[in-house]
Order: structure tokens, then sequence, then C-alpha cells
């Protein structure tokens, strides 16, 4: 019965490529339309088809990573991939999708409450991982965002250093300005605006006491500790006015109960002539919910959004919307090279973290980048201000800063400190 089960499921979503799979006892069936390289799919647990209907995003990682569902032939991006791109195409179960529509509408908000106590264990869930992890996969300036590509040929640095300078361009920088950082990571933002784009004056703020450390770290062996000022906060604790806001790769945090004091607190943080830069995962098909599995493990009390749910609370904020730009498929590309380099240093990975680990983080760089390239995420860059001449009239000024500004030589990696 519940191998009946497993393969009726099978059946229905495999319509293309090409799907092995073998039963407790050794039993093969292929699945599929023999197109595309074989990937084979070893099943441990008789368990696993009923946990697969009633869960399937969660019970397909929890098996990868108890080893429960090994792949012989393959590694799992590839397994990920075959699914999500028949899952894309709308050949999944009927019942299957209206299931897990409706699960999903329940979901979303009860998992969204997300006051700042617990904000700050959540961060500290992820970001408070043994420093050597994030090594491992990030590019040298540990830059935990969507890189740029001006050309699928781009390395991850070159990739990055482009995102630091877009954004940087989309924040018209003047001189000596005051910039506040929500959300900024190990620091690099913080310190490219301050050293290469006008002089800034920076704040960053995070919850991750680990990567407060590492910041500050930065910034005095840059010598711009007197302009680069790195703080343990949560943003509805900031005070003060800033003719910048930048936020990247924050907002994912917030909560979607919370999204109308997250752009209150940054109306209220901007200067009157000021200009705020949101860069932010969203959905490009409508509102959903966490995937159950990202949520358990990776980011707890995590939320990507539909523009349909950001705007509104931007317009009842008194911001005004004076750009956005969709991202599209550039994320799918960094978490390539994120999954590459985790695989290239497995190795060093041993010392650190067990096989269920590696196992589990691996499971996260595939299944997001497969959520980009076959499950509607993108990126949203949402330029904001207070008044509407803020920004220039029209939008050559962005590609016209950046071609002002050659990247910068490579960073020193946070490692080093
Ligand atoms: C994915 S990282 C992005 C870091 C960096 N901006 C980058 O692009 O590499 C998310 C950051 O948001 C911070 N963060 C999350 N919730 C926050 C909150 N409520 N207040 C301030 N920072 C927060 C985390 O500490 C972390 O630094």
């Amino acid at each position: 019965m519940t191998l009946w089960l497993l393969d009726h499921l099978l059946e229905r979503i495999v319509r293309t490529g090409t799907l092995t799979r073998v039963w407790v006892d050794g039993r093969r069936r292929g699945f599929g339309d023999d197109t595309g390289p074989e990937v084979v799919m070893a099943v441990h647990d008789r368990r696993l088809p009923w946990r697969l209907l009633l869960n399937p995003s969660l019970a397909l990682g929890d098996a990868y990573m108890d080893g429960t569902v090994t792949l012989p032939s393959a590694d799992i991006r590839q397994l990920l991939d075959l699914l999500c791109r028949n899952l894309g195409t709308g050949s999944a179960p009927w019942a299957v999708n209206r299931l897990a529509r409706a699960a999903r509408f329940v979901a979303r908000r009860a998992a969204q409450h997300n006051p700042a106590h617990r904000a700050a264990d959540r961060v500290a869930h992820h970001y408070d991982l043994p420093d050597r992890l994030y090594d491992l996969f990030l590019d040298a300036d540990r830059q935990y965002s969507a890189a740029y590509f001006l050309s699928g040929d781009d390395d991850l640095d070159t990739a990055q250093a482009q995102k630091k300078r877009h954004i940087a361009a989309k924040l018209c920088l003047a001189p000596g300005q005051r910039v506040l950082d929500i959300g900024c990571g190990w620091g690099g933002l913080a310190l490219h605006l301050a050293q290469h784009q006008g002089d800034a004056s920076v704040i960053g703020i995070t919850l991750s006491r680990e990567q407060l450390r590492i910041a500050t770290a930065r910034a005095e062996r840059a010598g711009l500790a007197q302009r680069v000022d790195f703080q343990y906060r949560d943003y509805r604790h900031l005070q003060g006015r800033f003719e910048r806001v930048v936020s990247v790769g924050m907002f994912e945090h917030v909560g979607v109960t919370h999204y109308r004091a997250f752009f209150r607190r940054l109306h209220d943080l901007l200067s009157d002539d000021g200009v705020a830069l949101l860069h932010t995962i969203g959905r490009s098909d409508g509102p959903g919910a966490t995937d159950p599995w990202i949520r358990k493990y990776i980011f707890p009390g995590g939320y990507i959004p539909a523009l349909s749910e950001i705007l509104p609370h931007i317009e009842d904020s008194g911001l005004i919307v004076t750009d956005i730009e969709v991202l599209r498929l550039h994320y799918a590309q960094t978490l390539a090279h994120w999954l590459a380099r985790f695989q290239a240093n497995r190795a060093q990975f041993d010392a650190v973290h067990d096989a269920r680990f590696q196992r589990m983080w691996e499971f996260y760089l595939a299944g997001s980048e497969m959520a980009f390239r076959h499950g509607g995420m993108v990126v949203f860059q949402i330029q904001m201000a207070r008044r509407q001449d803020a920004v220039p009239l029209v939008r050559d000024y962005i590609t016209e800063t950046e071609r002002r500004h050659p990247l910068p030589p490579p960073v020193t990696p946070p490692s080093r400190f």
C-alpha cells in the first residue's frame, strides 16, 4: 500500500525528466519521459510516502537529512530541479495543490508573530552559527544576499561587488551623508559605502553578536571606526534621522504582521529629503506561506512577501515609492555559486559539522535555488522617499553612477578577524 502511494504520487508529479525510485527492498521503477540525466532516488523507510502526502516539503527535507532518502546517481540539486520543474508546470495532483494552498493560507499569519525578543533568538539561531561555516560558501565579503550578475560569467565576488555598487547608485549618496544599514550582516555594505561612495558616515545594526564582533573589527582594521558604527540593535529600538536608509536581505525576517510598524519606523528615521532602499526576496505569484522545512530548520519566523503585501504599508506610512526593480534569477545564480562552493569545501566542513547538518545545509541551498528558478521567487529593490524630488527625474542616474565607480579591489575576508 505505501509503495503504491509513493508510485501514485511520483506518477502524477514526474511527467518530464527521468526518475528511478528504489524501494526499501531493492525494487526499482522508472518515472518520467526518459529525457535528461537519470536521477536515482533510494527510499529506506516505508513510512515516507505517508509523510510525503501529509507534508511534502518537510518530509522530503527530513528524509534527505536523516538519510532515509539517498541519491546514488545524483545530488540533491538534480532531484529538486526535476521535482520543482514538474511541479512548476502545474502537473502536480490537483488535490495536493489545493490542500497546499489552503494550508498556506492558515499557516501564514500564525507563523509571523515576530516581536523584538523573539526576533533576536531567531536571528541568533541562524547567524551565530560557528563562524567558519559562512566562509565555506559565501564570497570574501560575506554578502549574505543576492548578488547582481551583469553577465552569466561573472564570478561571485565580482557579482557581489556589483550588487553593492548598484545599491549605492540607487541611494544617490552625496558626500558626508548619514546612512543607516538595517540588518548589516558582517558589515560589507556599510564599509563599502563609507570607503568608496562619498565618505558616508554609517550606522549598521544587526541582531547577531557574532556579526557585530566581526563587523566592528573590520571597521577598526580599515581605519573607519570614526565613521562606521556597528550596533546590536533591533530596528524598532533605533532613534535618529538619516539621509539614507538601506536594508538588504533583512526584511525577510520582519514578519507580515509587522510591516506596518516597519515602514512607519522607516518613515520616521528618514530625513525630509532622504532616500531609502529596501532589497528583499519576494514572491511574484501573490501571498503564500513560508516553506515548513525552511521555517523549522533555517529561518524560524521568516516570511517572503508579495508586492501586494508590501505596498499598502508603504502607502500608509507616508513614504512614496520612487522606483521598483525586480531582479529575476540573480539569486538562483548566487545560490548555485554558494552550493558549488559548499560542496567543494566539504572536507573542511567535516571538522565543524556532522553529516546530517551538512545535508541540511545542502538541501537549504539547493531548495532555495529551485524556488528562484521554478517557484516564482524574485528579489525586489524598492526605492522610497518622503519627497517626489529626492531622486533625479529619470532613471539613467543609476547606470551613470555605476559607470563612474569602478569596482573596488577585493576585500580582506572577515575570517581573518
Ligand atoms: C540575511 S542577513 C543580510 C545581511 C547583509 N545585509 C547582507 O546582505 O549580507 C540578515 C540581517 O538582518 C539582521 N536582522 C534580522 N532581524 C533584525 C531586526 N529585527 N533588527 C535589526 N537587524 C535584524 C540580521 O542580524 C542580519 O544581519
